[in-house]
């Protein structure tokens, strides 16, 4: 396997709420390796977003805590000169909505230029140009001469995806993290930027992060997934044996609320209750619990760690040993439990 380019360790990411600060990133350790794609799937409010914005450093009001380890540097204990030249250059993100992150005002081509003005200061402008063509042709944009003097409102919402991740990989970033980069765009749209991702990953040799709450997406793209709930990581694998033998009672429900036609499933699961919001999330015990409330208390762990059940398979809480559906009965239970 490739090597490790980031590496994520016990961060906490709080967010200050009245006068307190809450955790909604809250332990998290993780490593991603050069040309993987690192799924990270939860529901809404899990915390995905806020652990990736870390990793960019663009927070400025939460309370970082931990370590970001990024090419000899701490993101999270950086100054804000070094951070501003590691971002856009060694790392790049890609937003969910492609309308709100492009300048209305200004033509795409321009957008695109900018980042290479800041980072390639020694291009002439007739080089940098000839760079933006190359990057739209890269992205798959057609006629890009003529694209590149569009305003984003004249292009599609495809179209500006493509445009958004032409500005991320202008410099070849080495981690490139996906917020979300498909939820705004049609099925069939979404498909091509996902190909394109996949693409790019080889052709920039990247470390990429994927996030999403689309288990399809993932089970496409990554090569790893780390599932998150209420700011914690309860289970990470590799992609096969995720889906082939989840072990966390979230990421069971999780697989289990997604339609299955090929195995004629009846019945969907639908996990009970709400991700609690940022103040009233559990601290204590396992933080899944009191969505699980026919499985026993004792079968949870009173401070419940990550335990590595294969390798690299990763599993927080006990409680997987004894977790069944409410309509299985213990003995079925053990359905893709090794
Ligand atoms: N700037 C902020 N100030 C206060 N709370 C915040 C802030 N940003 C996020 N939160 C809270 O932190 C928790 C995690 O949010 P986050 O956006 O990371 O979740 P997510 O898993 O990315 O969800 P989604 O899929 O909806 O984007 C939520 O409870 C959210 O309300």
């Amino acid at each position: 396997m490739s090597k490790e380019m980031l590496e994520i360790k016990n961060l906490k990411t709080s967010f200050r709420i009245k006068d307190n600060y809450y955790a909604a990133v809250d332990d998290v350790t993780l490593t991603l390796n050069k040309n993987e794609i690192l799924g990270i799937v939860g529901e809404s409010g899990s915390g995905k977003s806020a652990l990736a914005f870390s990793v960019m450093g663009l927070h400025n009001r939460a309370k970082i805590e931990g370590n970001i380890l990024f090419k000899e540097h701490d993101i999270a204990n950086i100054s804000p000169s070094k951070l501003n030249k590691l971002r856009g250059e060694a790392m790049a993100m890609i937003f969910q909505d492609p309308l709100t992150a492009l300048n209305p005002l200004m033509i795409v081509g321009e957008q695109i230029s900018e980042t290479l003005i800041l980072h390639k200061k020694e291009m002439s402008q007739k080089q940098r140009k000839e760079k933006v063509i190359d990057l739209l042709n890269k992205v798959g944009i057609p006629m890009p001469e003529h694209v590149y003097g569009q305003y984003p409102h004249e292009l599609s919402g495809g179209m500006r995806q493509r445009i958004i991740i032409a500005i991320a990989i202008a410099n070849k970033p080495e981690l490139l993290i996906a917020d979300e980069p498909t939820t705004a765009l049609d099925v069939t749209i979404q498909a091509q930027i996902l190909d394109l991702i996949k693409t790019l990953k080889d052709d920039i040799d990247a470390g990429i992060i994927l996030i999403t709450h689309d288990l399809g997406v993932v089970a496409e793209m990554a090569d790893r997934v780390a599932v998150m709930y209420a700011g914690q990581i309860v289970e990470i694998a590799d992609v096969h044996t995720l889906f082939d033998n989840p072990l966390h009672p979230y990421t069971r429900s999780l697989l289990n609320s997604v339609p299955n036609t090929q195995e004629g499933q009846e019945e969907l699961h639908v996990i009970q209750g709400i991700v609690p919001s940022l103040s009233k999330l559990p601290r204590e015990g396992c933080r899944f619990a009191a969505r699980i409330p026919w499985i026993d208390d004792s079968a949870h762990e009173e401070n419940p760690v990550m335990h590595e059940v294969a390798p690299g398979h990763f599993v927080r809480c006990t409680c997987h040993n004894h977790f069944h559906f409410p309509d299985e009965s213990k003995e079925d239970s053990t359905h893709g439990i090794s």
